[in-house]
């Protein structure tokens, strides 16, 4: 065998199976056939977040007024912010690069990965084998069947950040993570942005903090057309809906969700088992049809749970592999306290069950709230849309979501509270820093106890108490 572990592709997943077999010594091959870091750095969650920095600055700009800061409206210099997202992608480049994974002892492959069998594969036509694969191949943006969309010019997360044009009126094909912070960051950047979703917004996400986001995004003026099915499009870019109305635009960005890269891969020559949803796996990320392999990242698809596409995911992945395959212990998947978060400013960030989650698991769910705008810190920053909903079963936390400034921050919190089985008077009880946006979370909990502790009976209580000597 010429290797321990073969991991093709160097996104998130694959790099971080990579660093960690590396370091314990393991013979590993690191196969990437496009960019070192994959989506993440290169089109998701870097170029998307440097982007937003930029619109989050210019909105601070236009809507200083009601500090009595006087402003005027920002001037987007469209050429440097194109050079701002290539500088913080290139700092972050050598994190992921192809000399730190040889520096660490991997072996790194540039080209295609191809099965030939369950044992071997051809990178661009060099055979190569090994003991385990993991395929940390990744996914693209999905591109709906729409009669049109073909012949019209487009953007997806490939092409987006290279901003090769200001769009004077952005259209954004799905209302999900990628087009809702798209939809943040272009608006706020001066741009009309019109969003059409087949369902609603933030499907995924309790309604309630949906509607928050939905509220802040139209008032900002990003129109959102939910319900909305797309018949056919036409040049212009023009959406033409199955009820005869049409959309005009002056570009047209498709986020309508992912579809796993399986296609290069020629999965059946070694007996992999895949669906439209990725490569299925048991709860441990093993292929259930070829022992040797494990699938890692957006292209992994456990039965029972699916796929989950965060960078985070990814490296939790890389952890359960190298558990499994070099440690030889049991891991199995467990996403009770998976964090997920849409950085929209507010962000919507949410761990653990929604309360509908929860309702359909059957548990008796106990919903706590507390809004900003009955917070001192978003009131002193003019600043108080936004929500804090827990969900508690028999007086433990399940689940929270959080639509906040910054709620991507405050989340981490939760997902521990939630993953360590956290009481609620334990939450109630802590002492959270004057002023911040945390106390709103602190006073939700609280809430499950106010009933109690200001009932009569406890004012009984205190009077007697209140006689002792
Ligand atoms: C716009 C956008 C913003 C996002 N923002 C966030 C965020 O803020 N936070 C977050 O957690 N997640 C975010 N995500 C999701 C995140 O980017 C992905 O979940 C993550 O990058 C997936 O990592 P991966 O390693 O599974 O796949 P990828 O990053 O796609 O890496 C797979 C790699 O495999 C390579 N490859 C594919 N096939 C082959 C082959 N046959 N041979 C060799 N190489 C191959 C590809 O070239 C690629 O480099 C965002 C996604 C998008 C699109
Ligand atoms: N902040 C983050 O962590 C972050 C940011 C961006 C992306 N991501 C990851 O990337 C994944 C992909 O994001 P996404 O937003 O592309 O996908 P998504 O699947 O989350 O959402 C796509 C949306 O498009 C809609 N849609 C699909 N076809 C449509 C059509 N023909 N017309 C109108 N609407 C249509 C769907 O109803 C859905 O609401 C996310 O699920 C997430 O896991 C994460």
């Amino acid at each position: 065998m010429d290797f321990d572990l073969a991991v093709i592709g160097a996104g998130s997943a694959g790099l971080s199976v990579a660093a960690g077999a590396a370091q314990l010594g393991v013979r590993v091959a690191l196969i990437e056939r496009g960019r070192m870091g994959g989506d993440c750095l290169n089109t998701g969650c870097v170029p998307s977040k440097a982007l937003l920095a930029a619109a989050h600055a210019a909105r601070a700009v236009r809507e200083a007024g009601r500090f009595g800061v006087i402003a005027l409206e920002p001037i987007i210099d469209w050429d440097r912010l194109r050079a701002h997202i290539r500088g913080v992608v290139a700092a972050i480049a050598p994190a992921d690069s192809e000399a730190r994974y040889r520096a660490l002892g991997a072996t790194v492959l540039r080209g295609e990965a191809r099965f030939l069998d369950s044992a071997t594969l051809s990178v661009d036509g060099r055979r190569l084998s090994a003991r385990r694969f993991v395929v940390a191949a990744g996914s693209r943006a999905a591109v709906p069947a729409i009669p049109g969309l073909d012949q019209v010019p487009c953007w997806t997360n490939d092409t987006l950040f290279e901003l090769a044009e200001r769009p004077d009126h952005l259209l954004i094909l799905g209302g999900g993570p990628v087009g809702l912070e798209m939809a943040a960051a272009f608006c706020d950047l001066g741009c009309a942005v019109t969003v059409v979703e087949a369902a609603r917004i933030a499907l995924r996400e309790d309604p309630e903090l949906a509607a928050g986001l939905r509220r802040v995004l139209v008032r900002r003026g990003v129109t959102i057309r939910e319900g909305a099915s797309v018949a056919r499009v036409a040049s212009g870019p023009v959406l033409v809906l199955s009820d005869g109305s049409r959309i005009n635009g002056s570009h047209l960005l498709v986020a309508a969700g992912r579809t796993p890269n399986t296609e290069a891969l020629d999965l059946p020559a070694a007996g992999i088992q895949a669906d439209a949803h990725g490569i299925v796996t048991d709860s441990g990320l093993r292929s259930v049809s070829n022992r040797h392999v494990y699938a890692a990242g957006d292209i992994a698809s456990p039965v029972g749970l699916g796929p989950r596409a965060f960078t985070h995911v990814g490296s939790y992945h890389a952890g359960i592999i190298i558990r499994r395959v070099l440690f030889r212990l049991p891991a199995r998947l467990d996403y009770t306290a998976l964090p997920r978060v849409i950085y929209t400013d507010p962000d919507l960030a949410q761990t653990g069950l929604t309360e509908a989650e929860a309702a359909a698991a059957g548990l008796p769910v106990r919903i706590l709230r507390w809004t900003l705008a009955d917070n001192d810190r978003a009131v002193a920053e003019r600043d108080t849309d936004g929500l804090v909903k827990l969900v508690a079963v028999r007086g433990r936390i399940v689940g929270a979501g959080i639509l906040a400034p910054q709620a991507g921050e405050m989340i981490t919190a939760w997902s521990l509270a939630i993953a360590r089985r956290t009481r609620l008077s334990a939450l109630a009880g802590l002492i959270v820093p004057y002023p911040t946006r945390s106390e709103a979370a602190k006073r939700a909990a609280t809430g499950a106890f106010m009933a109690r502790l200001f009932s009569p009976g406890m004012k009984s209580l205190v009077r007697l108490l209140g006689r002792l000597p």
